[in-house]
């Protein structure tokens, strides 16, 4: 393998534990953080003061921040790995813009899930709009069934990673690739960016449902629900309905919908019980995408229309924004219209094309994950 020098930006419980994974690879690895206190801590007594408390991180991962790393040293990395929660992203990128070699960049690897707030954005668009089309084309996306606090216990893991460039996924699996580590590649980042971030929403949902004290029956059926839907907004952004059958889609969903880990669940889980969203926010302690992606999510529903047909995303989001209460939101969803068609797959259509367009590429049927 390939030894490579990697800059994390994001010391929060994903960007560590990635960083901790990649050290095992003998990959040099440095931990940008935003906080002086973390880049001490792991420097000095190589604990996390605030995620991932009882693991020792290795020797060997240099912390640097807060400050930004100068352009020269940016221009010595191999790959930038990006674990900034999506609604803090455009702005990161931003900051680095500057110290990128637009003729030379590095591995560009994403691992957020998430829609931003008021422009309705995926991360694919808001590396263009930041770091310009030759990013875009070449960023990778890392997804699939992986807490972070698994990870560093080295529990064998499985994920996809897709990008618009395929020899760039392969690029990213390898640098990834341990024993414990399975990387499956694809060509189709929109859909496995849509898969991570909406999976969050659906984890609220499956919370909701067991705050309630529903039991099996309901989240098997709830989950199975998810998928669909899930699969028919993707389809109607234009992304393939394989990638909804990957790690990044029904892995992710399953593992995320019935584990109290999962942090999006617990939101759910907390409001099922009657807890009120603030609150939970307030002492959760570690994002939930999901919250915010919510409001992205019933933006493009609302734009596709009746191809993107998403009860259960729709109920979350009058549960978080609209004043529904969890119960009102499952009656209502129990009580949409009888005898529906259990799979329908719409043809995939425009959003993807538009996205591919801005990037001056040529849509393409994505017909392999
Ligand atoms: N934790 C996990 O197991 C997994 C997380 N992810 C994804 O990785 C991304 C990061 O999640 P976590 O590290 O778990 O979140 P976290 O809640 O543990 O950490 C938050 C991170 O965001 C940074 N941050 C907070 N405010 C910021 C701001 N204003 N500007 C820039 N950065 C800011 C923090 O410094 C920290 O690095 C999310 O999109 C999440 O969905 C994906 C797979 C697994
Ligand atoms: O994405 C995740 C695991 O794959 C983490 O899920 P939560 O953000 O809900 O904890």
């Amino acid at each position: 393998m390939e030894i490579r020098k990697i800059l994390v930006f994001g010391a929060g419980n994903f960007g560590s534990c990635l960083a901790d994974h990649l050290a095992d690879s003998e990959h040099t690895v440095y931990l940008w953080a935003r906080s002086r206190d973390v880049v001490d801590s792991i420097n000095t007594t190589h604990r996390h003061p605030k995620y991932l408390k009882e693991h020792d991180f290795p020797e060997s991962i240099q912390a640097i921040g807060p400050e930004l790393p100068s352009k020269e040293f940016m221009s010595e990395m191999d790959v930038l790995l990006f674990a900034v929660p999506t609604q803090y992203l455009r702005n990161a990128l931003l900051d680095i813009k500057d110290r990128l070699d637009d003729e030379n960049l590095p591995l560009l690897i994403f691992v957020n899930k998430g829609i931003e707030t008021g422009t309705r954005a995926l991360t694919l668009e808001i590396i263009a709009d930041t770091l310009g089309k030759a990013a875009a084309k070449t960023a990778t996306f890392l997804s699939g069934p992986s807490f972070a606090k698994e990870i560093v216990q080295r529990q064998p893991t499985q994920v996809s990673v897709s990008s618009l460039s395929i020899e760039h996924a392969q690029r990213t699996a390898e640098v990834f690739h341990q024993p414990w580590f399975r990387c499956y590649t694809g060509d189709d980042p929109i859909g496995v960016e849509l898969a991570g971030a909406l999976k969050n929403v659906y984890a609220i949902a499956a919370g909701i449902a067991d705050g309630l004290g529903y039991q099996n029956n309901t989240r098997a059926g709830l989950i199975t629900r998810c998928l669909a839907e899930m699969t028919r907004v993707g389809c109607a952004y234009g992304a393939s309905p394989l990638t909804f059958l990957s790690l990044a889609g029904v892995g992710d969903l399953f593992l995320t919908c019935s584990s109290r880990n999962s942090r999006n669940y617990t939101v759910g889980y907390r409001l099922g019980q009657g807890e009120k969203l603030d609150v939970i926010i307030d002492t959760l302690g570690s994002v939930a995408e999901g919250v915010a992606t919510a409001q992205g999510l019933h933006e493009i529903i609302e734009r596709l229309g009746a191809e993107a047909y998403a009860p259960i995303a729709e109920g979350v989001y009058a549960v978080l924004y609209g004043g529904q209460t969890a119960e009102e939101m499952s009656h209502w969803l129990m009580n949409q219209p009888a005898a529906q068609r259990e799979l329908e797959i719409p043809e995939r259509a425009a959003p993807y094309e538009a996205i591919m367009l801005k990037l001056g590429l040529e849509a393409k049927k994505t017909g392999k994950i």
